[in-house]
């Protein structure tokens, strides 16, 4: 099958290979031992939910293969002190190079200008990315169900579990939330974009969230721009989201950020 996410993924085996051999296992496992503990991603969602609120996980993005550069003055430590102030649970911190033009230190700076929860959102295809990953400082992985086998999701996941991380697992139709379900994480996200040709369509969450399981932490995914939206959602039982796009496209970040949450 040809599409969007398998090039991603070829290109991310292949840069995945080459830093392999450019950091030595012992090397990385010194740098996640010396990183502060995981932040708690999942409760730091509940918590927001439980206190009627709902969770917000901010995007820090600067671009993206569907729409191009999103934000030109990109400051991600800034950016990452703006979601908080403006009410965030936590960051996700698009990682990816050649397709989001992200960066590892991004993740970094950003995580250090806050206290919130972050996760490194890339495409994980093998567990060493997921060591990188806490090496950097990432409190909570994401894994695509759609890019991995079940034995290679499983292994991404045990990785990250046994690093105190939390997972976000990302499903986009009934199938991939079957498999997901094999899984141990109970935070599950849908993408409302399909990555495969980056179409996007809510209806995927609508369809979706009455089949996750009780206790689940449902996040919807991807395409909201406003209160409203956030509102249809919660109106199906969503209380949790991930916005990117809609927030970096605004000057003013913790005004957008608070408007979104503003009850
Ligand atoms: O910018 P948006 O439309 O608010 O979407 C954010 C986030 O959901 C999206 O960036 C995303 C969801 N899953 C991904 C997987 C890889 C890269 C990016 C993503």
């Amino acid at each position: 099958m040809s599409n969007r996410l398998t090039q991603i993924l070829v290109d991310k085996r292949v840069h995945v290979a080459a830093r392999k051999t450019q950091l030595s296992l012992s090397t990385l496992e010194a740098q996640a031992g010396g990183q502060t503990r995981p932040r708690g991603f999942r409760a730091a969602l509940e918590a927001k939910a439980k206190a009627g609120g709902y969770g917000l996980i901010a995007e820090i993005k600067r671009a993206s293969p569907s729409k191009g550069l999103i934000r030109a003055n990109f400051d991600p430590p800034a950016h990452a002190r703006s979601y908080e102030a403006g009410g965030a649970a936590c960051l996700s911190v698009l990682t990816d190079m050649p397709y989001f033009q992200g960066a590892d230190e991004f993740l970094v700076a950003a995580r250090a200008a806050c206290a919130l929860p972050c996760l490194r959102k890339d495409f994980m295809v093998d567990p060493w990315q997921v060591l990188e990953a806490r090496a950097l400082g990432a409190d909570a992985i994401l894994i695509i169900v759609a890019a991995l086998d079940d034995g290679a999701m499983a292994e991404i996941e045990a990785a990250a579990l046994g690093l105190g991380m939390d997972v976000l697992v990302e499903v986009h139709d009934a199938a991939e939330m079957e498999r997901a379900l094999s899984l141990r994480s109970r935070l599950i996200g849908v993408n409302n974009r399909d990555l495969r040709d980056f179409s996007v369509d809510f209806a995927r969450t609508y369809d979706l969230v009455g089949r996750a399981p009780e206790g689940c932490t449902f996040v919807a995914e991807s395409g909201l721009t406003n209160r409203a939206d956030l509102d249809a959602m919660a109106a199906h039982g969503v209380r949790c989201f991930l916005v990117g796009e809609s927030l970096m496209r605004q000057a003013d970040v913790e005004a957008a950020t608070r408007a979104l949450l503003a009850a």
